[in-house]
């Protein structure tokens, strides 16, 4: 049984499919090819605005890059203190920004909350010039803690980063999860709530190695193809990331995916919920679930049953499941024998 992350997932068989297509014959370099030329407006389509496409390999380099994109090298950038930009990217964000500042916010259940946010702009220093200026939020979505934000919480946030003269970065490396779990529209949770700009995932969600960064306002993208090349992102064969990113959206595959990690999360999340000596840490509302263990020796039991996971919080007894789109019920049900088994016997 493998939970350790949706990373660890494969390939969907459509994209693998489109794969092999778009592998007949040769075609143009550097996205000059005709499926790439076709990215801008299918994603226009699904996003029911004109919207700017550049595929790119890693959901680090849509990140760091987009954010490169909105703030200048003195630049402010808020976000969740434990968000991805902030301690999983190696400092890539502060690199291809050229040095712009995070600053962390504290959330709940990962989630940044408009009180927070007020904090943390009325605790930057302002009006000299030895101080940082705001310039971005970024708010991931679903957030890293399995959690989403409702369409409201992103429109107040969107609202309040604008009247404080801010861009809207949206990470989106588990945008699927979060459009599934709020069945809305990919509109509705992104330009039409005030973000300016996505990283929109496929990876962790039946890609092969595909993401993209999408900008709803085409002012902000003007140096994107430049900051690309630079940063050593911008690849020769691109046809391959845009053959999975066009196959990703087509007849709804993306979500078909979401709603079954989310859907196979659920089912994790009624076996923690039915057995004594564990609890959930988070709300799960897309595809992660965060496990806190009353006896950490289980953990060692549950690793030592063939169970993948990350130790997310050692010293807390906290761990991480993460389903994908490949969970399949055989293996929610193993889980439930191996969690039993880990904790003791269950009455
Ligand atoms: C929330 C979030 N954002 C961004 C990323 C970065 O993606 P990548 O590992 O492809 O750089 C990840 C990685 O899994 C992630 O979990
Ligand atoms: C945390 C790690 O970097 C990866 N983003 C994951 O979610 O598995």
């Amino acid at each position: 049984m493998h939970f350790s992350s949706d990373n660890a997932s494969g390939v969907a068989p459509e994209i693998m499919a489109a794969l092999a297509r778009a592998n007949e014959g040769p075609a143009w370099a550097y996205g000059r090819d005709a499926i790439t030329g076709r990215l801008d407006a299918l994603y226009s389509d699904l996003f029911e605005r004109d919207v700017r496409v550049f595929p790119l390999a890693t959901g680090t380099a849509a990140n760091a890059l987009i954010l490169a994109s909105l703030t200048p090298p003195w630049g402010a950038v808020f976000c969740e203190q434990m968000s991805h930009i902030n301690v999983d990217e190696g400092g890539a964000p502060e690199f291809y920004s050229n040095g712009a500042k995070l600053i962390p916010v504290s959330g709940r259940h990962g989630r940044i909350d408009v009180a927070g946010l007020e904090g943390a702009f009325a605790a930057l220093p302002r009006g000299d010039v030895h101080h940082v200026l705001p310039k971005v939020l970024s708010l991931t979505q679903a957030t890293e803690s399995g959690t989403v934000y409702s369409l409201e919480d992103v429109g107040v946030l969107c609202d309040r980063a604008h009247k404080e003269g801010l861009h809207v970065h949206m990470d989106g490396a588990r945008f699927a999860n979060a459009v599934a779990h709020l069945n809305c529209t990919p509109a509705d949770v992104t330009w039409k709530a005030g973000v300016d700009a996505l990283s929109f995932g496929a990876t962790k969600n039946g890609a092969m190695a595909a993401e993209a960064a999408i900008f709803f306002d085409p002012s902000l993208a003007e140096q994107f193809e430049a900051r690309r090349m630079r940063g050593g992102h911008l690849f020769s064969k691109m046809r391959f990331l845009s053959a999975q990113l066009e196959a990703y959206v087509t007849d709804d595959l993306w979500l078909r995916l979401a709603a079954h990690a989310n859907g196979q999360a659920q089912g994790l999340v009624g076996i923690v919920e039915e057995t004594a000596g564990v609890d959930l840490v988070h709300p799960v509302e897309s595809d992660e679930i965060f496990v806190r263990f009353e006896d950490k020796a289980a953990i060692s039991r549950l690793r030592d049953s063939d169970v993948s996971f990350v130790p997310w919080d050692p010293a807390a007894g906290v761990i991480r499941l993460v389903a994908s789109f490949q969970t399949t019920d055989e293996e929610v049900r193993q889980f439930r024998a191996a969690l039993h088994s880990a904790v003791g016997d269950q009455a």
